[in-house]
C-alpha cells in the first residue's frame, strides 16, 4: 500500500537532529518519517536536501549547519569520513562512549527488557590502535598508490596517516609503496585484470613489535621480489615475517589460500594478558588488543572463576578467550568452526604449557548439542558468536546443560537483545550491568560483556 509522504525527493527542510543511527548518521524527523544524514549531529539544526525516499525513511544532504553541537570535533578529517575508517571521527570520545552505551539501551527498551547498561570502557588514547591493516595498491593518476576505498566503492583515497592504525604499520606501508614504486612494480587494475599487486597486509605486535608484511598479488608473479625484500629488511624497523600470498580471485575477500615465506618466519607472536599467541597471515587475532585485555578480563571477572569450574568457550577462534581463562577455571573446552584456527589454538595452548585445554573443530551449536548428550556438565559457558548471534540450537541445548552462568561477549547488539531474551526463556536472568567495551573508537562498532545467571533449580 502506498502512504503519502511528509517530504519529496530534491526539497528541502530545516530542522534539529534529533538521534543517531547505528550507522552513525544524523536523524532528521518529519511527522515521526526519518531522514537519515550523513556529517550531523544530535541537536544541531540544519538544512537538508532530500535525495531519496522509501516507504519507511529518506536520506538526505546536509546543505547548511546552521547551529554546531557541543561534542561536534573541529576540523574533522573529511577523508577519514569519506572512506569510513573512522565514521564517528566528527564525535568527540567522550560522546562515542555514551553513544555505544545508549544504542545498546534504546534496543533494550524497543524490546522491552529492563536492564542496566554500565557505561563504556573506552582508551585513554583511542587513536592509532589497530595492529592490522589491509590496503588496497592501485594506480591513480599514474602512480602507484595505497590508501583506502571511498565509502560503497573501489575507489582508492592514497593515504600515508591512517589516524586509527599503530603508526608503525602506516610507515611500513609508506616504505613497501616506495620500494614498488621504485621498483617499477605494477599495481593491479580491477576493471583490466591486470597488474600484479592487490593488496598489502601488515601485522604488528603490540607488546612484542614483531612486524609481518604479506604481499597480495593476482598470480603467483611478484617481480623483483629480492631487491622488494632486501629493502623492507633493511628500512622497516621490528621486520620478522614477509609473506607473498597469491589471491587470483577478483572477489572482496584480500586473502587467498596461497602463502610462500620470502624472508623470515612464516608467523609472528603476541600477547593478551600474558599469554603468548602464534599469528599467521590468515589467522583471526583481535585488532585492537588493548581493548581486548579489557573486553577478555570483564568475562573472566564476570564468570567469577576460582579454578573450580568447567568452562565452554564457543566460537572460541584461535582459543584466546579458553587459554585466558584457563589458569582460573578447573578445564575449558573450546569449540570453533574454522578448522586452522582450532590448530593454532592447539598450538597455542602447548607453546603455554596449558594443558587444562581441549580444542574441538565444529559448528558450536552441534557440538554443544554433543556434549550435552555425552553429559558434559559446563559450570559456566562463555559465547564470542559472529554478527549474526546465537544459533537457536545452541541456546537449546545451553538450556539442557543448564551451566550456572552464561557470559556472553557480542559484537553486535541488536542480536544480543534478541538472544537475551531467547536465554531468558530457558531460565536465565540478566545479573549484572551490561559492560560496553570499546573497542572500535572513531567506528560505529559497540562490544559488550553480559553476564547471565541461572534461576530455575533443576
Ligand atoms: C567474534 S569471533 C570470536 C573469536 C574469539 N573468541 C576471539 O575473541 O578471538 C567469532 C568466531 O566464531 C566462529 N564461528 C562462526 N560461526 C560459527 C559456528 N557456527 N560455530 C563455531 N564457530 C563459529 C568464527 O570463525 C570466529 O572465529
Amino acid at each position: 500500500m502506498k502512504v503519502n509522504l511528509p517530504v519529496h525527493r530534491g526539497e528541502t527542510i530545516t530542522g534539529t537532529i534529533a538521534d543517531l543511527t547505528y550507522q552513525g548518521n544524523g536523524v532528521l524527523k518529519v511527522a515521526q518519517y526519518p531522514i537519515f544524514v550523513p556529517d550531523t549531529l544530535p541537536g544541531e539544526k540544519v538544512e537538508v536536501r532530500v535525495t531519496k525516499l522509501t516507504q519507511n525513511f529518506a536520506w538526505g544532504m546536509l546543505t547548511q549547519r546552521l547551529t554546531t553541537s557541543p561534542d561536534r570535533v573541529e576540523n574533522a578529517n573529511q577523508m577519514f569520513l569519506q572512506t569510513g575508517i573512522a565514521p564517528l571521527g566528527h564525535l568527540k570520545y567522550p560522546a562515542q562512549l555514551k553513544f555505544k552505551q545508549k544504542l545498546i539501551q534504546d534496543l533494550l527498551t524497543k524490546a522491552h527488557l529492563d536492564l542496566t547498561v554500565a557505561p563504556t570502557l573506552g582508551m585513554a588514547a583511542p587513536y592509532h590502535y589497530r595492529n592490522k591493516a589491509q590496503v588496497p595498491v592501485r594506480y591513480q593518476r599514474g602512480a602507484l598508490q595505497t590508501g583506502f576505498y571511498k565509502r560503497g566503492s573501489h575507489d582508492l583515497v592514497p593515504m600515508e596517516d591512517f589516524y586509527i592504525q599503530d603508526p608503525v604499520i602506516d610507515q611500513t606501508i609508506v616504505t613497501v609503496r616506495n620500494l614498488m614504486r621504485d621498483l617499477k612494480l605494477r599495481a593491479y587494475d580491477e576493471t583490466k585484470q591486470t597488474g600484479d599487486v592487490k593488496h598489502l597486509m601488515v601485522r604488528r605486535g603490540y607488546y612484542s613489535h614483531q612486524v609481518m608484511v604479506v604481499i597480495v598479488t593476482r598470480t603467483s608473479k611478484l617481480p623483483h621480489a629480492k631487491e622488494l625484500v632486501a629493502g623492507m629488511v633493511d628500512q622497516i624497523p621490528g621486520i620478522t615475517s614477509i609473506i607473498h600470498n597469491v589471491n587470483a580471485k577478483n572477489t572482496n575477500v584480500v586473502l587467498g589460500p596461497e602463502n610462500h615465506v620470502l624472508w623470515g618466519e612464516p608467523t609472528i607472536h603476541d600477547q593478551l594478558l600474558g599469554i603468548d599467541f602464534t599469528i599467521s597471515p590468515l589467522s583471526f587475532y583481535q585488532v585492537n588488543p588493548q581493548q581486548t585485555e579489557k573486553l577478555y578480563q570483564a568475562a573472566i571477572d564476570a564468570a567469577e572463576l576460582d579454578g573450580t569450574q568447567t568452562v565452554i568457550d564457543a566460537y572460541c577462534g584461535i582459543g584466546t578467550i579458553s587459554l585466558a581463562v584457563a589458569k582460573h577455571a578447573q578445564k575449558v573446552y573450546g569449540v570453533e568452526i574454522v578448522p586452522a584456527a582450532i590448530e593454532d589454538a592447539k598450538l597455542n595452548a602447548l607453546h603455554n604449557q596449558i594443558e587444562n585445554a581441549e580444542f574441538v573443530v565444529g559448528k558450536a551449536e552441534e557440538q554443544m548439542a554433543k556434549w550435552q548428550a555425552a553429559g558434559l556438565k559446563p559450570d559456566v559457558l562463555i559465547v564470542d558468536p559472529p554478527r549474526k548471534g546465537l544459533d537457536e540450537q545452541l541456546i537449546e541445548a545451553a538450556g539442557k546443560m543448564a551451566p550456572q552462568k552464561i557470559v556472553y561477549v557480542s559484537c553486535n547488539p541488536a542480536t544480543l537483545v534478541r538472544d537475551l531474551q531467547r536465554l531468558m526463556e530457558q531460565g536465565y536472568r540478566v545479573t549484572k550491568p551490561i559492560q560496553p567495551v570499546d573497542q572500535f573508537p572513531q567506528t560505529t562498532h559497540v562490544e559488550s560483556v553480559t553476564l547471565l545467571e541461572r534461576t530455575e533449580i533443576d
